[in-house]
């Protein structure tokens, strides 16, 4: 019988990107294996990913993807938790009998060596168990963040308060400490149901069969070394861990850009550019991108800046719903494009990140410090303003800016807005400061680590070879 391994990711674009990048990482090194990726429907738009799966389908015939009939939350479905991480996890409970089926059907012409979940997807840890097959998690941010992942259920013991109720820094094992008010929004209180969701994740994440992270053990070896010591689950065992990463994807064709945006960039001086991308939910209000056009105007900096359709509501960070077309004219100070004509460009929507990212001309990246667009950077050696917008990118900003060093801070009032002068200070520091400089100089000393830990023998490929290693025991 054949050989598989059955992937569960989030059906989010930026969780499941990096899972299907480790089915065929895993591929690389086993290419007898089948691997089978399971598709869920989303409970919310959180980014289409049609064009990448039909582009992997096409080239990688090893993967086989299982599509699952739409699930839908029942009509009376009520709930008072505000995130929408909470659909997500209950629409993934919904699931189980289509990942019971799966697997059951997978294991009729298969040895299937284990599961691998996105730590959205806990509620499969029921159904493994129940057919006996062994769990790993795959966890899409990187080691520092997991150390808080990891630890969380050790703070829910110990304090019977919300994090967000925490009047200090809350101190986490390996890592600098962080401000409750920089802990992702579903976990600051534990009334709510992200936020047990997400407990519950994290202690079956403790009895996994092993956990693996998109980092390198360079890039973050405190907080690698506090999980490996067990000092994140305090008093039980810690599985394995296996930093297998940076894992970035290269995919193109899914972005409609014109060449003409990359003829542009040949045009421009070396690292003169920089790159304002937030991810593929990131959304500002009308107010804000006007605010940030006036900032970079007077930076006097070049600029190429994605702009999305701004949202009505000034507090709304991720984008949930299509986006009509976008009227750049009128949505940014009035001339601006037109003064600003020689040394800057808008892109509507989308634009080819890691392409972009390693182009010559780009000298500085503003962040929404979401964890792919961050391996990214690091692997093209670009510095970065980190400006967090949802989920757990407040959380990176502090281990970018503090303890990994490879980031500037954006910092914002209380509901999250950012003014001209801060953007006009930030964009100038990282491109011109001597702040800027040795952050410049620690992320292409880090690029060179990425390179290194990706080749034989070294730590990502050792943790690749201990993991496929592992199915065999
Ligand atoms: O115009 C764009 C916008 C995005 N991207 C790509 O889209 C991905 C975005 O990924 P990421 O930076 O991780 O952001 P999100 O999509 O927002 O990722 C979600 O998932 C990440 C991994 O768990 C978390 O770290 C984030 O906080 C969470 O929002 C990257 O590969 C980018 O290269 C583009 O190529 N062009």
């Amino acid at each position: 019988m054949k050989e598989a391994i059955v992937l569960y990711p989030s059906p989010a674009i930026g969780h499941l990107i990096s899972m299907v990048e480790l089915g065929k990482l895993l591929l690389t090194h086993r290419p007898s294996l089948s691997i089978h990726i399971l598709i869920t429907n989303q409970a919310y738009d959180a980014g289409s990913t049609t064009n990448y799966i039909a582009s992997v389908s096409d080239t990688v015939p090893s993967i086989a993807f299982h599509y699952f009939p739409a699930t839908t939350l029942p009509p009376d479905f009520s709930t008072t938790s505000p995130h929408h991480e909470t659909l997500a996890l209950e629409l993934l409970c919904l699931n189980n009998p289509n990942v019971r089926h799966a697997l059951t059907s997978i294991s009729e012409n298969h040895v299937v060596y284990g599961l691998i979940i996105d730590c959205f997807c806990v509620a499969a840890v029921a159904v493994a168990r129940e057919l006996s097959i062994r769990y790993y998690y795959f966890f899409t941010s990187g080691a520092g963040y997991l150390n808080f992942f990891l630890y969380l259920s050790t703070l829910h013991d110990k304090f019977a308060k919300s994090l967000k109720d925490f009047d200090a820094p809350i101190d986490v094992p390996g890592s600098p400490p962080i401000p409750p008010s920089d802990v992702a929004k579903p976990l600051q209180d534990r009334y709510d149901e992200a936020y047990k969701g997400f407990l519950d994740s994290s202690l079956k994440m403790q009895t996994s069969a092993g956990i693996i992270v998109n980092t390198f053990e360079e890039l973050e070896p405190r907080a690698v070394r506090a999980i490996i010591d067990g000092e994140c689950v305090p008093g039980r065992p810690t599985p394995p861990l296996y930093c297998i990463g940076p894992l970035v994807s290269s995919r193109r064709g899914d972005d409609g850009t014109s060449p003409e945006f990359l003829a542009w960039l040949d045009s421009q001086p070396r690292r003169s550019v920089v790159f304002l991308c937030f991810g593929s939910l990131g959304v500002f209000s009308g107010e804000q991108l006007k605010e940030i056009a006036m900032g970079l105007e007077r930076s006097g900096q070049r600029f190429l800046w994605v702009v999305r359709n701004p949202t009505k509501d000034k507090n709304q960070k991720a984008a949930t719903s299509t986006m009509a077309d976008l009227d750049l004219g009128s949505l940014l100070p009035e001339g601006f494009l037109e003064r600003t004509k020689e040394r800057g460009l808008v892109v509507k929507k989308w634009a080819p990140q890691v392409e972009v990212l390693s182009h010559p001309s780009v000298g500085g990246f503003v962040t929404h410090c979401g964890w792919n667009s961050v391996l990214e950077a690091v692997c093209a050696g670009v510095p970065m303003l980190a400006w967090p917008l949802y989920a757990e990118q407040r959380h990176n900003r502090v281990l970018l800016v503090q303890e990994m060093r490879i980031a500037l801070p954006v910092d914002e009032s209380e509901d999250g807005w950012v003014s001209s002068e801060e953007v006009e200070k930030r964009v100038r520091e990282l491109m011109e400061s001597e702040e800027g400089k040795l952050v410049r100089e620690r992320v292409l000393a880090m690029k060179g680590e990425a390179k290194a830990a990706l080749s034989p023998g070294a730590s990502s490929r050792s943790a690749l070879a201990g993991l496929v290693e592992s199915w065999k025991r």
